[in-house]
């Protein structure tokens, strides 16, 4: 299925691609090559795609019609008529315009999910270097607020890298990008009542504030594990410190790429002396933290 911006494409065909009479709008998915959804163009430039169409982008009572030969709707669209001459600027909303989007409200909300689940939706933004503990506190967290009857997701940015952020390197803006998607998908985990837990090095400053300015005040509860790099380095447990030390890894946190730490997060995590706290302890940490603030209740 092929979509525009966040809607569906909705594609009803003339006989050729075998999905009924061409007058008769139907339903159906329209295989189509694509070659390139992310960028602005929708990438319908296969010449197996050079058939005449119809394609219907809907939602609810909102429809945008694309009337035209599919090798024509490439980069722009607001440049295209159709057979009749008439624009099909509405298909600009393809790109990264939201001026077409209305916002579909339901009846049942946030706050009635957050009384069905007795807690308040939240993130909790877990930063820090390549083996300061982020995951595992992400773990004993959920673990700790689970074993409360609280719901908790963890997105992990290892983990998320094998799926939604397959796509993103290490460099600057891939990580940016990494940052801003999770940053999105916490969100929406907050506000469907989840305490969600991100847990990813986001070494930049203005990518963390970023995310944090998706949510309302309060409801991102940032929590740098302030472990020196030495610790981290000592700890490896994956072999990359030393993979990056032998020059196998460029550009790594903390080596020779940069981390830029919280000035004013809610929650600092780090040793006293050279005693580093249980996952446990710090978990609990967080859990009072959470308690205090009224999120652990609806
Ligand atoms: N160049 C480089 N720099 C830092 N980390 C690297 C790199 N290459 C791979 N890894 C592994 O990727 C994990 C970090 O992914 P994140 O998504 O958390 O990174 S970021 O927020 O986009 O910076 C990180 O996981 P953690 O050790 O759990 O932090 C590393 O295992
Ligand atoms: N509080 C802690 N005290 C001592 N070791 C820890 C603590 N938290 C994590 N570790 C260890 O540090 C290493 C890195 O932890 P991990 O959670 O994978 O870090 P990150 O997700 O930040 O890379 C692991 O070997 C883990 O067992």
């Amino acid at each position: 299925m092929i979509a525009a911006g966040n809607r569906p494409l909705i594609c009803y065909s003339t006989p050729e691609f075998g999905l009924g009479d061409s007058t008769t709008p139907k339903l159906g998915f329209l295989k189509l090559p694509v070659s390139n959804c992310s960028g602005k163009g929708f990438g319908l430039h296969s010449d197996e795609a050079r058939s005449s169409f119809s394609v219907k982008a809907g939602e609810g009572s909102k429809v945008s019609y694309v009337n035209g030969k599919a090798d024509l709707i490439r980069e722009s669209y607001d440049s295209i008529n159709d057979s009749d001459g008439k624009s099909i600027c509405q298909m600009s909303t393809i790109g990264n315009s939201t001026t077409d989007i209305v916002w579909h409200k339901c009846s049942v909300e946030k706050i009635d999910r957050q009384e069905l689940l007795q807690q308040k939706g939240c993130v909790i933004w877990v930063t820090g270097l390549s083996g300061s503990g982020k995951s595992t506190l992400a773990c004993a967290l959920s673990r700790g607020l689970h074993s409360r009857g609280k719901l908790t997701y963890i997105l992990d940015g290892d983990n998320v890298r094998h799926g939604l952020n397959r796509d993103l390197s290490f460099k600057a803006e891939d990580r940016a990008e990494n940052i801003r998607r999770i940053g999105e998908v916490a969100k929406l985990f907050a506000d469907a009542g989840v305490i969600c837990i991100a847990s990813l090095i986001s070494p930049y400053r203005k990518d963390r504030d970023a995310c944090r300015s998706l949510l309302p005040a309060g409801d991102f509860i940032e929590v740098f594990m302030n472990v020196p790099l030495q610790v981290c380095e000592a700890r490896d447990p994956k072999g990359l410190y030393k993979l990056a030390r032998a020059g196998k890894i460029k550009g790594f946190t903390g080596l020779d790429d940069p981390y830029e730490p919280p000035l004013n997060s809610e929650i600092v995590l780090q040793q006293k002396g050279s005693v580093c706290a249980s996952p446990c302890e710090m978990a609990d940490t967080v859990i009072s933290y959470l308690e205090e603030k009224g999120y652990l209740n609806a």
